[in-house]
């Protein structure tokens, strides 16, 4: 089988590159993840307190490339020179992909969909952690949906990375709010991230469900249907959006506005929803209807992807930059680590 580098710890990613034949299980706090091989693709089951479903979920993990190119390492591109920070196309780029923390609602245990609610001091808590794992990754430009609590995970996360790049809010909303948020600075606009805000990022609508209690809806419409509910496919609950209209949108925006992003090497993080996430998974991880119904994300966890050539390939979970690394660095990743230690030592 050919040799990949998954979630070894940094030092190791050099020389362990090959998995053994039983598979790999690997326990990092409370997160496990089993690499079984099966035939040139990898199957990896991540689990942790509910972070993919109550079962565990099985993910095809394509090979890590032996061939690796140079993700563009805006660290090491020399900040001052005249053309800007120019960037050399690469055809590998990072994808991050992170829930927002929790919320206020979601700690009341209400349905929330598209109202917009606020983190709780725990979901500021998971948000800052999220930073912590990511600090290490090169983040070029930020999507989150129009509503706050992603757009607080986003920010809150970012506070945490070791590049110190600012992020900073688009308002490309009507003509005026372009012109009065505009930057009269060349070098500071290098040391910013955009940041786009997009409703087509929005937890699905959950119609006339929002605001009410999960239990109370399951007590007076009971618990089966509820389920149907949250976890059909194609199934809306009264007057709301079912996770595949919700698909229609999330993943058309993704296609039209992010992935050209990572096609000309753009290093991007998505922080959104539950479903909205779910449904962009789905596409880049090709799964079934029946297959995303069971996935479940976690608040605050975010996932690693590599875009190269084209093709997604999920690797792992972050973990803060300490710990080993459950999470998959490739080489160009682990590269850019090493820079931002020079820089900043
Ligand atoms: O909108 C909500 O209530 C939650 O963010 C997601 O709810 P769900 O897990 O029931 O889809």
């Amino acid at each position: 089988m050919a040799a990949a580098a998954f979630h070894q710890p940094i030092a190791a990613v050099q020389s362990n590159r090959v998995l053994n034949n039983s598979g790999a299980h690997y326990e990092f706090g409370n997160v496990s993840m089993r690499l079984i091989p099966k035939g040139s693709k990898v199957n990896m089951q991540l689990s942790r307190n509910g972070i993919y479903g109550s079962g565990k979920r099985n993910f095809c993990v394509n090979q890590a490339s032996s061939s690796q190119t140079s993700v563009v390492d805006p660290v090491s591109t020399p900040l001052n020179n005249s053309s800007g920070e120019s960037k050399k196309k690469s055809n590998e780029a990072a994808l991050i992909l992170v829930r927002h923390g929790e919320s206020l609602w979601n700690e009341k245990n209400l349905f929330t969909g598209c109202v917009d609610v606020p983190l709780t001091k725990k979901g500021v808590e998971e948000a800052i952690e999220a930073g912590k794992r990511i600090s290490n990754i090169p983040v070029d430009m930020i999507y989150t949906s129009a509503l706050i609590r992603a757009q607080m995970t986003a920010m809150l996360a970012m506070t945490q990375h070791r590049r110190r790049k600012v992020p900073i809010v688009m308002h490309n909303e009507s003509e005026q709010a372009k012109t009065w948020s505009k930057i009269f600075s060349e070098e500071t606009m290098k040391q910013s991230i955009p940041v786009v805000t997009a409703w087509q990022l929005n937890e699905r609508m959950y119609g006339e469900l929002q605001g009410l209690n999960k239990q109370e809806t399951a007590d007076r419409y009971g618990k089966e249907q509820v389920h149907v509910w949250r976890r059909s496919y194609d199934i809306p609950p009264p007057n709301g959006e079912s996770l595949e209209m919700c698909a229609e949108r999330a993943v058309a925006y993704f296609k039209d506005n992010i992935e050209p992003q990572l096609q000309s090497g753009n290093n991007v993080m998505i922080a959104a929803h539950g479903n909205s996430l779910r449904s962009i998974i789905m596409y880049l991880d090709k799964l079934t209807s029946q297959e995303v119904i069971s996935l479940e994300l976690s608040t605050g966890i975010p996932m690693l992807y590599i875009f190269k050539e084209g093709k997604f390939m999920r690797r792992g979970s972050p973990v803060a930059p300490t710990e080993a690394g459950v999470y998959a660095y490739t080489r160009n990743l682990a590269r850019y680590r090493q820079k931002l230690d020079e820089m900043l030592h």
